[in-house]
């Protein structure tokens, strides 16, 4: 009896063990990633026009001899996790004979294939070593009186961080822009939403990737993207239904008929999310039309969703935790537009790990 116990007990400790590893080596996926992406894999390959032999991957990245296995070893870890795949030609223990290829994943990081869809700036923002780098100090932070994360490690909180530093404001409007990119896709399945409204506010719409998606795809439609100075200063619109106006949502928010919120409220606490729907609120009544406030944002829902979409979105609400923001549940979501005095809201999917929440006054 004793030994089954303790074999039971040595069992679930390797499980432990096993699990420990994977995690204490989880920081690899990125930088594996990375990896590829500062050596223009992606491209490399798509541009090669079909899979890619090994001999062929080096010859074009002009890796030294003597570091030739390395890329054999990180493609064949990278190919493990589903970002390529490796194409068996023949029964030869040859390298050769293997080639590799993209799969959805790596399409998304080659400019050349996806244009249009490129995640390649995410990535970077994601594997910043300076932005990364403030998570080595979670435990300090969380034990202590500094209300965010990046105050604590990095002096400031992320909006002033990027004010002060042009270039990781690039690197994170060219993350966002490059996520909003998506919708693009996604429009086809709620177009309904942007019908018979006559003018949109995208309040935090960035650099306004969303909101030219959105005037492309219904050139009546008039739409602003309002945003902090900083971020739309010398922006100017390709389309005539697209304007740029700088301001501060906290101080005031244009009227329209509809005002968007694409990771705006996953932004902030529960305290601040209810102030700027009231002032949503307001900007869509105010006109005496029947507006509504059009959210894209994350909802975790563990009953429903795949693990591995839930371990997304619980990633996400860490990132969002050392911004003072939070990923909401459906109650937690229902709880905000309570408090913000909302009549109703409905929910649909939009892409992937994102919903689209249409809240009305
Ligand atoms: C997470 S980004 C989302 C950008 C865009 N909506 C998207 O999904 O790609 C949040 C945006 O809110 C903007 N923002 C932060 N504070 C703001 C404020 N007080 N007034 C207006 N915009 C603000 C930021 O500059 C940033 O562009
Ligand atoms: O990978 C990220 C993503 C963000 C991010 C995503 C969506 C938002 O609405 C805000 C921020 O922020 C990050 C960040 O601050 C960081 O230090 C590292 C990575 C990321």
């Amino acid at each position: 009896m004793a030994s089954t116990n303790n074999q039971l007990e040595a069992t679930e400790l390797f499980e432990g063990q096993s699990l420990l590893y994977m995690h204490m080596f989880g920081f690899l996926k990125s930088m594996a990633l990375k990896w590829a992406i500062q050596l223009n894999i992606p491209d490399i390959i798509y541009n090669h026009g079909k899979p890619i032999t090994l001999s062929d991957l080096v010859s074009t990245l002009q890796v030294p001899i003597s570091k030739q296995s390395l890329v054999e070893r990180l493609m064949r870890f990278l190919a493990h996790n589903g970002i390529f795949v490796i194409h068996e030609k023949g029964e030869n223990d040859d390298d050769d004979d293997q080639a590799y290829a993209l799969t959805p994943a790596s399409k998304l990081l080659s400019k050349s294939c996806c244009k249009d869809h490129c995640l390649t700036p995410m990535v970077l923002m994601s594997t910043d070593p300076i932005l990364m780098g403030k998570f080595h100090q979670l435990g300090d932070w969380i034990c202590g009186e500094i209300p965010t994360l990046y105050e604590a490690a990095l002096g400031s909180t992320v909006w002033e961080f990027l004010e002060g530093k042009p270039e990781y404001l690039s690197l994170f409007n060219q993350a966002m822009a490059s996520d909003s990119q998506m919708v693009n896709l996604a429009l086809k399945n709620c177009s309904k939403v942007f019908e018979g409204i006559d003018s949109i506010v995208d309040v935090g719409g960035g650099t306004g990737t969303t909101a030219r998606i959105i005037c492309e795809a219904f050139p009546k439609l008039k739409c602003v993207v309002y945003d902090l100075p900083q971020v739309v200063a010398n922006l100017s619109s390709a389309c005539d239904n697209l304007s740029y106006v700088g301001g501060d949502m906290f101080k005031s928010i244009p009227q329209a008929d509809a005002i968007m919120l694409k990771w705006i409220l996953h932004d902030w606490t529960d305290e601040i999310c209810i102030k700027i729907l009231k002032t949503c609120k307001e900007s869509v009544s105010s006109n005496g039309k029947k507006g509504k406030v059009i959210i894209m944002d994350i909802i975790i829902n563990e009953e429903d969703d795949e693990k591995d979409m839930t371990e997304t979105k619980l990633c996400l609400d860490l990132i969002m935790m050392g911004i003072n923001g939070k990923e909401r549940t459906g109650k937690e979501w229902k709880h905000l537009f309570v408090e913000a005095g909302f009549k109703d809201y409905k929910i649909f999917p939009l892409f992937e790990n994102r919903s689209l929440i249409e809240a009305y006054p």
